[in-house]
């Protein structure tokens, strides 16, 4: 490449930074222009919230373009020129061509899937490398029709391999400058219907669900107003990528695990493994209904209920039917639970009338018989005649002081007691914390469902520390589950929000009244009294309150998305689908995993088993078959072990070799844990700016840490420190530049899917990996050389 070209490229890089400075400039102003606006119809003030929350966004997508703004050209056959970047940037005059392509862009399309065999129309493609504003290097590609077999697929190959061997971070970065056509393929496809991605470690899964996400946030209104949920298997995997979508500009993304869908649940509590996997399967679903069920109108004999004086007696058809009714109107249990009420309150109250019917009755009998014949009410009126009353004035006093037995009913707390006892109002966490913690409970709910084992696996004590509060991440779903069953009991959550939202009007009447007193006698100063009044000047807090889609979504249990990616997605179990879908009724889905690195006993054993019950065969499979993270030399020694997790499963090819093949090395038991921290410790010092983990069997983790306390270790995990321990299944979803493996038997042994977690330890290394072993290697991996091993290991 000729100085001159770099030249150029700088001169051209310089101007679009210099129109991206103006855009943001303009974007900014177009901001402060708009939140000074006020008053206006109610449509203007709503078209005007639209574009504050547009301008905001497109501010952010301005911002996150500054790194890497531009990183490719294409000339194509016709001489037409484009540039690639990050977000596309417009000409100054509106009918010129735009002067940097947006990668999402259908004219951006043929940078990532033109190759030599098939150009597309392009001549020559460039990557730019730049850093901060500055070009540091260009790599061409003259496409020329000429198949060039090896390299055919890679688009790029410089670029890629520059991108793929740098030191790791510790946080993902987005590969929107090196993208490969079958990664822009399932970027590109279509939003509809599920779509699953199956590839094998490294292949580009995570990253191109989450360059999916900000592709269809691009293209899509309706999924950019509704935003995308993105589900990751755990919060160390979401601060790992975290930083790949805000990135490329996009806020309208929620990035969670399952055990945080259920707003204001910490799951924080660790299940057996054999629990886990109970509550994960779908006959839960059952169980949580049937102990919904259990709480309407249980058996029970009938009982008195004391109001006032009286006492009324409830009988036990009389509440069947009474649940029956209630039941009818197929709304969930909260919902229904006000049919019950009545119709308890009214029987209350047919009682009470009856009774003082009966006593009128008994009192009348009484009087006549004082009187003899008399006509009562014709003596009544002969009396009030004497006193000189017109009849036509008097009114119907017994009717008027009628006593109102259904206010009385209702108003009375024995009355209340009774139908909380009968039809309590229920919050998800009540129900199943009192289902786990009763056995009767538990065993009538399970009847038919479950063995006398299984529920073994779900009872509870109550009263431990920690209880009702602690929920594992299984019992998410459940909760969820159970919350679709009850229906929300919201009253607690729509009387605080009315509260807050007469605070916030009597704040606006505040403002008001200060900016209303101070108004001079100037007519021509307007003030903002004369402008809003309270109510709308409290929505226009509230809507200008900033908050993005995804922190809208975040604390809303009933929030759909436009579009949910589930990455590592065959760790799922069938009740975290359930959840899934419900928050998904469009089942516009990308589902991102590999079954071979399955681990959870809950999780799946194929796509069909998690996708039938919802979409039948109507779901697209796609593979992405390039490795572009662990090298040859690492993937080699994994695959007999990948023959026993999957027989029928195609090793994806590796994309580079190191030269460096893996090793081993067996140490003494006694020996293993110093000698794993002075070998990790060797390597650190040959590392640079990488990052190294030590993988270790669960039960190992602590001491290995303790033995290396410069590494960061726990439940979570710093991944920006230079190393890292890890249990084996807290390793899935992320990469190293070093990993040290220990005790892959040991890993196997701890777990049911130990094999499954081994084959994720194995394949987490860019550059290198070591084996320490106490005993023999696991039959898997026996016939791996021995390698060149580190003095610090033998
Ligand atoms: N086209 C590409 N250009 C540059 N780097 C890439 C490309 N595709 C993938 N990579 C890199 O390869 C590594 C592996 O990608 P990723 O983590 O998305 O794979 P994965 O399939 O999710 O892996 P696993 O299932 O093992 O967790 C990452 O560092 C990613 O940035």
């Amino acid at each position: 490449m000729s100085p001159s070209d770099l030249d150029l490229e700088q001169e051209h890089l310089t101007g679009l930074y210099g129109r991206l400075d103006e855009l943001r400039l303009a974007t900014k102003q177009r901001l402060v222009d708009v939140a000074g606006q006020t008053g206006g119809t109610a449509q203007a003030r709503s078209e005007r919230d639209a574009t504050f929350t547009e301008y905001s966004a497109r501010l952010s997508r301005l911002d996150a373009a500054e790194q890497g703004l531009c990183f490719g050209r294409l000339d194509l056959e016709d001489g037409v020129r484009h540039y690639v970047g990050r977000v596309g940037l417009p000409a100054p005059d509106a009918d010129a061509d735009p002067l940097l392509l947006d990668w999402r862009a259908p004219a951006a399309r043929p940078f990532y899937v033109a190759t030599s065999a098939a150009p597309e129309g392009v001549h020559r493609r460039r990557h730019i490398a730049t850093r901060e504003r500055r070009v540091t290097s260009l790599d061409d590609e003259v496409l020329d029709g000429a198949p060039d077999a090896d390299r055919e697929q890679l688009a790029g190959a410089a670029a890629l391999l520059a991108a793929v061997t740098t030191g790791r971070t510790g946080r993902m970065q987005d590969i929107v400058a090196t993208l490969q056509a079958e990664q822009d393929r399932i970027i590109r496809s279509d939003a509809q219907g599920v779509l699953v991605v199956q590839g094998g470690p490294g292949t580009g899964k995570t990253a191109v669900a989450l360059h999916r996400a900000a592709y269809l946030l691009y293209h899509s209104n309706r999924i950019a107003t509704r935003g995308v949920l993105v589900v990751g298997p755990n919060a160390v995997f979401l601060r790992y990528i975290g930083q790949v979508l805000p990135g490329l500009g996009e806020t309208s993304v929620l990035l969670s695990t399952v055990g945080e869908l259920f707003p204001g649940v910490v799951a924080d509590r660790v299940d057996a493994p054999a629990t886990v996997a109970l509550k994960g399967s779908r006959r839960m679903a059952d169980l949580v209904a049937a102990a919904v069920r259990d709480r309407q109108a249980p058996d029970g004999p009938a009982f008195d209920v004391r109001v006032g004086d009286d006492v009324v007696r409830l009988e036990p058809r009389f509440w069947t039917a009474a649940a029956d009714r209630a039941r009818a109107t197929r709304r969930p249990h909260n919902q229904a639970r006000p049919t019950f009420v009545r119709l308890v309150t009214a029987e209350v109250a047919r009682q009470l009338e009856a009774q003082a019917a009966g006593l009128a009755d008994r009192l009348e009998a009484e009087a006549a018989t004082l009187l003899g014949d008399t006509d009562l009410d014709a003596a009544a009126a002969a009396d009030l005649a004497r006193l000189g009353y017109d009849e036509a004035d008097t009114g119907d006093a017994y009717g008027e002081t009628a006593v109102d037995y259904r206010a009385v009913a209702e108003a009375d707390p024995n009355v209340a007691d009774a139908c909380d006892r009968l039809w309590p109002p229920m919050t998800p966490g009540r129900l199943l914390a009192e289902l786990f913690a009763h056995a009767d409970r538990l065993e009538t709910a399970a009847a038919g469902l479950l063995t006398p084992e299984e529920i073994a696996l779900l009872r509870r004590e109550p009263g431990r520390p920690g209880y009702p509060g602690g929920w594992s991440v299984a019992d998410v779903p459940l909760l969820d589950e159970a919350a679709q069953r009850l229906g929300a009991d919201d009253r607690a959550a729509r009387a605080q929000a009315a509260r807050a939202r007469d605070e916030e009007i009597a704040y606006a009447q505040g403002v008001l009244d200060v900016a209303v007193g101070s108004k001079t006698e100037d007519k021509e100063v307007l003030t903002v009294g004369d402008l809003l009044d309270a109510r709308r000047l409290a929505e226009r807090h509230r809507t200008l309150d900033g908050r993005t889609v995804a922190e809208r979504a975040a604390v809303d249990r009933t929030w759909t998305f436009g579009h949910v990616i589930v990455d590592e997605a065959q760790e799922l179990s069938p009740m975290a689908w359930r959840l899934l879908m419900r928050r998904c009724p469009t089942r516009s889905m990308t589902l991102v995993g590999d079954i071979a690195q399955t681990s959870s006993p809950a999780g799946l054993r194929s796509w069909d088993e998690a996708l039938t019950p919802y979409v039948g065969d109507r779901w697209r499979l796609t593979r992405l078959s390039v490795n572009y993270r662990t090298p040859a030399e690492i993937m080699r020694i994994t695959e007999p072990l990948l023959a026993t997790l999957d027989a029928d499963a195609e090793p994806p090819s590796s994309v580079r070799e190191t030269g460096e093949p893996p090793w081993h090395a067996e140490v003494p038991p006694a020996a293993l844990v110093s000698r794993v921290a002075s070998v990790a410790r060797a390597e650190l010092a040959g590392l640079g700016d990488g990052r190294l983990a030590v993988i270790t069997p669960d039960a190992l983790a602590p001491a290995v840490a303790a033995a290396l306390p410069e590494a960061s270790a726990g439940p979570e995990p710093d991944l920006t420190e230079r190393a890292v321990v890890l249990g084996a299944a807290q390793s899935k979803g992320l990469e190293f530049d070093v990993v040290l493996v220990v005790d892959p038997a040991g890993i196997i042994a701890a777990a049911p899917r130990g094999r499954n977690d081994l084959y994720v330890a194995l394949t987490r290394a860019t550059q290198r990996l070591g084996i320490l072993h106490p005993g023999e290697l696991p039959d898997e991996l026996t016939r791996m050389p021995a390698g060149d091993v580190p003095s610090a290991a033998r």
